[in-house]
């Protein structure tokens, strides 16, 4: 949910984040990337490639000797070492394959992973964990020779492509939509939402929220109409507890949302907006406001600033709202929980198959995270 990068792992921002003057030198590469000179040298070789590849998609698809690629692959001039002699960069000497071994590899070579088999846009990851989308240009061997958007080429190891997603499914709603559900795919097409302000997602039953870190659109009373008549379906914190709602009245049985994230990733928020979203659901006594007010004297006593969240809830919360049988609220019990009782929950299924009691209860657990905090105070 939060934006900040995690040393080492891919991160949202950095999925296409490639500078244009990108070297490898000063990586240690290993055999999961190299790049060819061709960049340099091969000029006539990489931007004829390059083109091809933005004006003639479909063609990518033909796994045959007909391929534009093919012929561009004939005329390609060796690929020479851009590192030195101590292998910090491997050589890559491509020989100049005829025809028919192309046709060879690519018709009886059943160990080519999915994605250059196919010749689909594929996802690489480069040394420093960001993610880049390239097309392959040519397979042979292990190896796959990849354009990239600046017109660069790149020489991959073809186990470590993995396969993109076709345009059209750009910023699905529901992540289980993609036909490729691999880590860059769900990275980027979070990032394609969020840069358009839709905030949530859905990954099946879960919604994934993103921290917008800015005033968005998404709130109040239109929208909590449009979820009410179920006029409006895409992923929102009101549709998931609109379904607890409906569920708990249709079934007789307690519901469970938990909210879970680092710190600052909009655990406290998203929580209470699920509780503006059920005091407008089932307002009426003026109770649901009362417990709405006990937020602010809440944060006062129990949040502090910190260096990633300026509001840092320094204990995790478990709320519980009673309703009535006809679904009005009638109460409710805030309890801040310790690191025994965060463990307890954290693997006590059964604490979430509360029993069915005259009043039905809606908890929210948002403290996951805060064994982490704990343990690391103490
Ligand atoms: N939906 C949202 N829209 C706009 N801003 C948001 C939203 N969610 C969170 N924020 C912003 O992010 C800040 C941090 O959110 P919040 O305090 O809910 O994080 P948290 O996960 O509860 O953090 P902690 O675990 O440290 O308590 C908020 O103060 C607010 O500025």
């Amino acid at each position: 949910m939060s934006q900040k990068k995690v040393e080492g792992s891919p991160s949202l921002q950095s999925i296409k984040s490639l500078p244009v003057d990108f070297r490898i030198a000063g990586y240690s590469t290993s055999d999961r990337i190299m790049l060819s000179n061709t960049i340099s040298e091969n000029v006539e070789f990489s931007s004829d490639a390059a083109q091809e590849t933005t004006n003639g998609r479909s063609k990518l698809g033909s796994d045959n000797d007909e391929s534009p690629y093919g012929s561009l692959v004939m005329s390609a001039k060796n690929e020479t070492s851009l590192g030195d002699e101590d292998g910090d960069v491997k050589a890559v000497e491509t020989p100049k394959q005829t025809s028919k071994q192309l046709h060879v590899d690519s018709k009886w070579s059943d160990t080519t992973p999915y994605a250059s088999k196919k010749k689909l846009q594929s996802w690489f990851q480069l040394p420093d964990g960001n993610w880049e989308l390239g097309t392959i240009l040519r397979t042979s061997g292990n190896e796959s020779l990849i354009s990239m958007s600046e017109g660069k080429v790149l020489n991959i190891n073809s186990e470590t492509l993995v396969p993109a997603n076709p345009d059209i499914l750009d910023g699905v709603d529901d992540l289980m939509q993609l036909s490729y559900l691999n880590e860059p795919s769900v990275l980027y097409n979070l990032q394609y939402r969020y840069n358009r302000d839709m905030i949530y997602t859905k990954a099946g039953p879960v919604l994934i929220a993103i921290n917008p870190f800015k005033k968005v659109s998404l709130y109040g009373s239109d929208y909590v109409e449009a979820y009410k008549l179920k006029s409006d379906e895409s992923p929102h914190v009101y549709a998931i507890t609109d379904t607890a709602m409906r569920e708990m009245i249709r079934d007789e049985v307690n519901q469970s949302i938990i909210i879970s994230g680092e710190s600052g990733a909009g655990k406290t928020e998203t929580a209470k907006i699920a509780m503006q979203y059920l005091a407008a659901l089932g307002g009426g006594s003026g109770i649901e406001y009362e417990i709405l007010k006990t937020n602010p004297i809440l944060e006062a006593f129990g949040n502090a600033k910190t260096l990633r969240n300026d509001n840092s809830s320094r204990f995790g919360k478990l709320i519980e709202i009673h309703f009535s049988e006809t679904g009005k609220i009638s109460g409710a019990k805030i309890q801040t929980c310790k690191i025994y009782l965060l463990a307890v929950f954290m693997y006590s299924p059964e604490l979430f198959n509360l029993r069915r009691e005259k009043g039905h209860i809606i908890s929210f657990i948002s403290c996951v995270l805060e064994l982490h905090k704990s343990l690391e105070k103490n």
